[in-house]
C-alpha cells in the first residue's frame, strides 16, 4: 500500500520528551543532582555549572523553548487538519515523564508517538532517554500508553535547512566587511570518548553524524551566499573527571588557534543542540563569545533549530512517516545525508550504557509492555 502522509493513526497523541531544566534558584541544585545521579561528575563541576544557572536567575531557557515547540507543533497539526493532543515530559525536571504518562493514561491515550529533543546517537542523547522512559512506563504500569519513538532528526532536510538559515542569519550580525571571510565553527556537546566510540548501532555514530550535518549545512550556506567557507566541528560543555578523555577540541581552545592562524571572523553554529539550552546561553553566548572578543575575532552565534518552521515541519513529518510505517504502508523517508535515516527501532546494544544494564524502550532488546 502506498503512503498517505496527512494521517497520524494509529497514534492518539504525540509526546515530546526532553531533558528538562530548572526555573528558579531553588530548583538548580536538585535539578543538577537529578542529572548527575550515578554519573561520576565531580562536586566542583556541579558547583561551577550551578553558577551558570544562577547567572540566569536559576532559569534555563530549555523549558520555554519546549513549550514553544509544543505550541508550534499543535498549530501546524491543526493547520493540516490533524486533531491530536501533544504532551511534554522531561527526564530531569517537572513535568516528569511518569507524571505526564499518568496524565495521558487518564485522558484515555492508548498509543503515542515520542519525539525526543535530541538529534543524534549517543548514550546521553538516545539510550538514556529510552531507559528513563522504560522506568516511567513501568512506574505507571498496566494502562500506560504504548510508545513508539520517532527516528532521529539529524538527517532530515528540515533540520539541515533550519540550521543553514541560522548560519545565514548570523552572517548578517557580523561587520559587513568580514562576512565574506567568516569561518563556520560548528559546535556540539562534548561527550566521553568511550561514549562516542560506542555510539550508534556500530560505534562512532555521534561524531560521524555531526560531521555529515556540518558538511551539509556548510554546503547549503555556500550555495545560498555564493561563498565557500571553511568549517570545523568542535565541542563545548566538557564535564566528568579531568582524567577521563572527552571529545576535543574545546570551542575556546579552537578559537585561540584560529586567532593564531589569522582568522578574523567566525560563526558559532550549535548544530548539536535543538534549541537554546543553557549550554548555548552560557557556554557559547557568554563564554565563547567573550573568548572571541578577547582574541579580537568577530563572532556571531547562529540560531538553533528551535521553532524554525522547517524544524516544526520536520517533527510533524517524522510523525506522519512513522504512523504510515505502523499502518503497514511503504514510506518515503526524507533524508539528505548518505548516513541516514536512523532506524525506527534501535538494534540491541545500540548506544550502550557503559555503567550498568537497565531496560530501555524502542529497541530490539526492549522489555514487554506491562500487561493489563
Ligand atoms: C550528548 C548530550 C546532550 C545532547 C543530547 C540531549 O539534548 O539530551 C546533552 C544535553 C543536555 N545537557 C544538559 C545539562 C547537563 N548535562 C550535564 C552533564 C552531561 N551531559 C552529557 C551529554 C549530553 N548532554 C554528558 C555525557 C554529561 C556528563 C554526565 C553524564 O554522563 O551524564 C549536566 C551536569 C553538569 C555538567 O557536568 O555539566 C547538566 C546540567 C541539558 C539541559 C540544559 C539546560 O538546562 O538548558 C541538555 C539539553
Ligand atoms: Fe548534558
Amino acid at each position: 500500500m502506498s503512503e498517505t502522509r496527512n494521517r497520524v493513526d494509529p497514534y492518539d497523541a504525540l509526546l515530546v520528551v526532553s531533558f528538562g531544566g530548572p526555573e528558579s534558584d531553588d530548583d538548580v541544585m536538585p535539578f543538577l543532582e537529578n542529572v548527575t545521579r550515578g554519573r561520576g561528575v565531580p562536586r566542583e563541576r556541579l558547583e561551577e555549572v550551578a553558577e551558570h544557572y544562577y547567572e540566569f536567575g536559576g532559569r534555563s531557557p530549555i523549558n520555554a523553548q519546549n513549550r514553544a515547540l509544543v505550541a508550534n507543533i499543535e498549530h501546524l497539526l491543526a493547520e493540516i487538519g490533524i486533531s491530536m493532543p501533544v504532551y511534554w515530559g522531561n527526564r530531569n525536571w517537572d513535568p516528569y515523564l511518569a507524571d505526564e504518562l499518568t496524565r495521558m493514561r487518564d485522558n484515555g491515550i492508548g498509543r503515542a508517538a515520542v519525539f525526543i529533543t535530541s538529534a543524534y546517537d549517543s548514550y546521553s542523547g538516545c539510550r538514556q532517554y529510552r531507559e528513563d522512559l522504560a522506568d516511567a512506563v513501568a512506574a505507571v504500569g498496566p494502562g500506560a500508553p504504548r510508545l513508539d519513538r520517532l527516528r532521529h532528526s539529524f538527517d532530515h532536510p528540515g533540520f539541515i535547512t533550519a540550521n543553514a538559515d541560522g548560519v545565514v542569519g548570523a552572517l548578517g550580525d557580523l561587520p559587513a566587511q568580514l562576512t565574506g571571510r567568516a569561518r563556520i565553527v560548528f559546535v556540539t556537546h562534548s561527550i566521553p570518548v568511550a561514549m562516542a566510540e560506542t555510539s550508534g548501532p556500530s560505534g562512532g555514530a555521534y561524531v560521524a553524524q555531526h560531521e555529515a550535518v556540518a558538511e551539509a549545512v556548510a554546503a547549503q550556506v555556500a550555495e545560498r551566499t555564493g561563498v565557500q567557507r571553511p568549517f570545523d566541528l568542535v565541542y563545548c560543555s566538557r564535564s566528568g573527571p579531568p582524567e577521563m578523555p572527552w571529545l576535543e577540541p574545546d570551542v575556546n581552545d579552537h578559537l585561540a588557534s584560529l586567532a593564531a592562524d589569522g582568522v578574523e571572523a567566525v560563526i558559532l553554529a550549535p548544530i548539536g543542540f535543538l534549541s537554546d539550552h543553557m549550554e548555548v546561553a552560557y557556554d557559547l553566548d557568554t563564554e565563547a563569545i567573550a573568548t572571541a572578543k578577547e582574541l579580537g575575532v568577530a563572532a556571531a552565534r547562529a540560531a538553533t533549530a528551535g521553532t524554525h518552521p522547517d524544524f516544526v515541519a520536520t517533527v510533524v513529518d517524522l510523525l506522519t512517516e512513522r504512523a504510515a510505517v505502523e499502518r503497514g504502508e511503504d514510506v518515503t523517508r526524507a533524508s539528505v545525508l548518505s548516513l541516514g535515516p536512523a532506524p525506527d527501532v534501535c538494534p540491541a546494544g545500540c548506544c550502550p550504557n557503559l555503567r550498568e544494564s537497565r531496560p530501555a524502550l524502542f529497541g530490539e532488546d526492549a522489555p514487554p509492555h506491562p500487561s493489563p
